[in-house]
């Protein structure tokens, strides 16, 4: 069978954009040298023949997929070295990475994982500048590989209770790791079951008896030679999971294991020979590998989304079923405007999430230059920001990622359509580096103060600036502006009724804690609905800043999509809005006609604009959407790589088929 270049719907698909793509992805890249440097680090990468699978993963047993992602890892390191990829997580100079290129080479995550998005983050962050020479130059190299160990089996979200501990000896200027119960063992830590010989622990000080609360330590586990775990430290994997199966994540216990005092990172806090403990200016510095990590998941969260919606938009353009016109072929299952208003929010979604994770990555960045001269006070916006940004973008991003898959029917089920997996990595966003509910009640804690000290004169973080606006009821406005202006109402409307609820039921007699608990679903309510006000506006301004620059036909796309988000929400969140604005049905009506027109109008550029994530089909690594749409042909010719398919009979039917068929088992 001679294939032609590309499915002829895909074809008729991009001859109706109305937009430069490339300008597109330059814009989502930060740049055209960002676009040119990402293409040719792929170029790279995968014209190594060591980084192709010859079987699929899932075909292979738990033990060979992680000895595949090791040789992977290994090899991947190389060519990004040669490359000078060095950006992406360490020395990031502009907003681009290649992190959508390091996870395309594993559908499943790597072992090295941690050591790239959070051992060496942790050195640089809270390692004084001679730990930092010391550690940061040997992780570089890979001489020693780490992973980041803070979560134990009987706690992950509530950090100061903990139970591995580091008592410091000042005889011999050690400190002492022990894990004092079952429920102490480390748990979860990327690579650490049997890759990493060195990791971050993060363990409860003591001096003299005394507890210093939580402080980050490098910690050897194995020897840098046989990799035999080193006396008294107890390491291994704990097991298959809904994803990252290759990621190795492990266990790890230790029986009085020694450390030389200068393994404590000491930039914030210290340690003198003599035990004396100097604190650090703020002990949630401690906690700043977390913020960062929160920060850079708005990103991957909008990748993943992106991710998916390219192979299903494209699988929806040349998938045809049913019948639209009795007289007329079945359609391509794109014109279903069920399956556009399944589909296009995707893309809308991942644009907001992606423009404001690079403004929410400015914000990091500039925080970071405060605290260096020691100035702290953005501090709890940025954490209720990098909080309540990650819950949104990985909970929003996984449901339509989700979304996505089920829009393909059946075949959206097979791994080999990549989908399956995309969920699986998108959904532990949800749960790792905070778990959603935790950070959108911390998020809260932040809202809840300032208004507080907001009511009592002190003025609001930009973020938080109109909270200081009277909620004045007034007309409803279905413009950009009119419906930011409705959301940040309905923000204001849920955090004043929260506050009035903790009031209501301190002065009934309940404890400060327990009127927090009763009025929980009310605040993450309130946290969520700031958030929602944040990425709307954030989202808005972005694109009103970048139209400035870009051709005005891509400008009119932008912003279809901006419209289309705004629309979309304030029909999800009707209910909140008939609340708190004077939203009226009328006005409903009128959104959802409106909403109806954006879908016809996105339509002819729906190609277009996933074809502009850049995606190739190395990095997309599916059956169903790759750049030239021959859906069918590739599920079949994975479907042919199953190890069953190697021959006619597999011998379990002579084994038990057939004697059961004869009556003879
Ligand atoms: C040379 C070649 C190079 C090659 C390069 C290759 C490039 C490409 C490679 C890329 C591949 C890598 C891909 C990476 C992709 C990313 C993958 C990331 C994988 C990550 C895996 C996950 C890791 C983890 O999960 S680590 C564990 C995370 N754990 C948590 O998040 C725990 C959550 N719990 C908490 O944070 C806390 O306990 C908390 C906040 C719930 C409660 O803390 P605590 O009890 O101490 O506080 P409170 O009493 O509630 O509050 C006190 C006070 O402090 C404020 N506060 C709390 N936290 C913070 C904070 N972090 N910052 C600032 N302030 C904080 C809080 O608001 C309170 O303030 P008040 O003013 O007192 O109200
Ligand atoms: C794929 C993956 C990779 C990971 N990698 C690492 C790693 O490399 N290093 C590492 O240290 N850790 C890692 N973790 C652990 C991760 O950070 C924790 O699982 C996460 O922080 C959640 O903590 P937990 O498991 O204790 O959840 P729990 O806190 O036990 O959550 C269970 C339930 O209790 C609720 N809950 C808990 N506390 C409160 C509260 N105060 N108020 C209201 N509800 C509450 C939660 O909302 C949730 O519904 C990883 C986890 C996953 C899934």
């Amino acid at each position: 069978m001679t294939l032609k270049k590309v499915n002829p719907d895909l074809e008729k698909e991009r001859s109706t954009c109305t937009f430069n793509i490339e300008e597109l992805t330059n814009l989502l890249d930060t740049g055209a040298h960002c676009t040119a440097e990402r293409r040719a680090v792929e170029d790279k990468v995968f014209s190594v023949k060591e980084l192709k699978d010859e079987i699929p993963d899932e075909f292979l047993s738990h033990k060979e997929r992680y000895e595949n992602a090791i040789r992977k890892s290994v090899f991947l390191h190389k060519v990004l070295q040669e490359t000078g990829v060095k950006r992406g997580v360490y020395n990031r100079s502009d907003k681009s990475d290649f992190r959508t290129t390091y996870y395309s080479i594993f559908k499943d995550g790597s072992p090295f994982m941690l050591q790239y998005s959070m051992f060496v983050p942790t050195i640089l962050g809270q390692g004084d500048s001679e730990q930092v020479e010391l550690w940061y130059k040997r992780a570089l190299n890979m001489e020693i590989i780490g992973t980041y160990a803070q979560t134990e089996l009987g706690h992950g979200t509530f950090i100061r209770g903990l139970e591995t501990e580091a008592v410091y000896d000042e005889k011999t200027e050690e400190f002492i790791l022990n894990s004092p119960s079952l429920s102490s063992y480390k748990w979860w830590p990327g690579g650490l079951g049997h890759t990493t010989n060195y990791c971050i622990v993060m363990a409860q000080l003591k001096i003299k008896g005394k507890p210093y609360g939580m402080q980050p330590f490098i910690v050897q586990i194995r020897d840098e030679e046989t990799h035999m775990p080193l006396p008294g430290v107890k390491v291994g994997e704990i097991g298959a999971k809904l994803a990252f199966n290759t990621v190795n994540n492990g266990f790890l216990g230790f029986e009085h294991v020694r450390i030389p005092r200068r393994h404590m990172l000491m930039r914030f806090s210290q340690v003198s020979k003599d035990g004396k403990f100097t604190s650090s200016a703020n002990p949630k510095l401690a906690y700043g590998t977390m913020v960062m990590v929160r920060v850079t998941i708005v990103n991957s969260a909008a990748t993943y989304l992106s991710r998916a919606v390219t192979i299903a938009i494209r699988y929806s353009a040349v998938r045809h079923q049913s019948k639209l016109k009795q007289n007329e072929p079945e359609p391509q299952i794109l014109d279903y405007v069920t399956q556009q208003h399944k589909l296009f929010i995707g893309i809308a979604t991942s644009h907001a999430y992606m423009f404001c994770s690079y403004w929410l990555w400015d914000v990091y960045v500039m925080y970071q230059k405060e605290q260096n001269v020691g100035n702290f006070d953005r501090l709890p916006e940025l954490h209720a920001l990098a909080c309540c940004l990650k819950v949104i973008s990985s909970s929003d991003c996984t449901g339509l990622v989700e979304k996505c898959r089920m829009s393909c029917g059946g075949h959206g089920f097979m791994m080999s359509s990549n989908l399956p997996q995309l969920y699986g990595i998108s959904t532990a966003t949800c749960t790792y580096e905070g778990e959603n509910t935790v950070m959108l009640l911390q998020t809260a804690r932040a809202l809840v103060k300032a208004w507080e000290l907001g009511s009592r004169g002190r003025p609001f973080s930009p973020t938080m600036s109109y909270f200081a606006e009277k909620n004045v009821p007034s007309k409803w406005d279905s413009s950009l502006e009119g419906i930011l202006n409705a959301f940040q109402k309905v923000s204001i409307g849920k955090l004043s009724s929260s506050v009035s609820s903790l009031q209501e039921y301190t002065k009934s007699g309940l404890s400060a804690e327990d009127a927090w608990n009763k009025a929980s679903v009310q605040l993450i309510g309130a946290a969520e609905a700031w958030g929602r006000a944040v990425v709307l506006s954030i989202y808005k301004s972005e694109i009103e800043r970048y139209g400035q620059t870009v051709s005005p036909a891509l400008k009119s796309v932008l912003f279809d999509l901006v419209e289309l988000y705004y629309v979309h929400l304030t029909l999800e969140k009707m209910g909140d809005l008939l609340l708190y604005t004077q939203l009226s049905e009328k006005d409903v009506v009128s959104l959802r006609k409106k909403y109806e027109d954006l879908l016809e109008k996105i339509r002819p550029n729906a190609i277009g604009l996933v074809d502009a994530f850049d995606y190739r089909d190395e990095v997309l690594n599916s059956t169903l959407g790759s750049y030239d749409g021959f859906a069918y042909e590739r599920l079949m010719t994975e479907a042919m790589k199953s190890p069953l398919n190697a021959e006619p009979v597999n011998q379990s039917f002579h084994k038990y088929i057939k004697p059961l068929m004869k009556g003879k088992l």
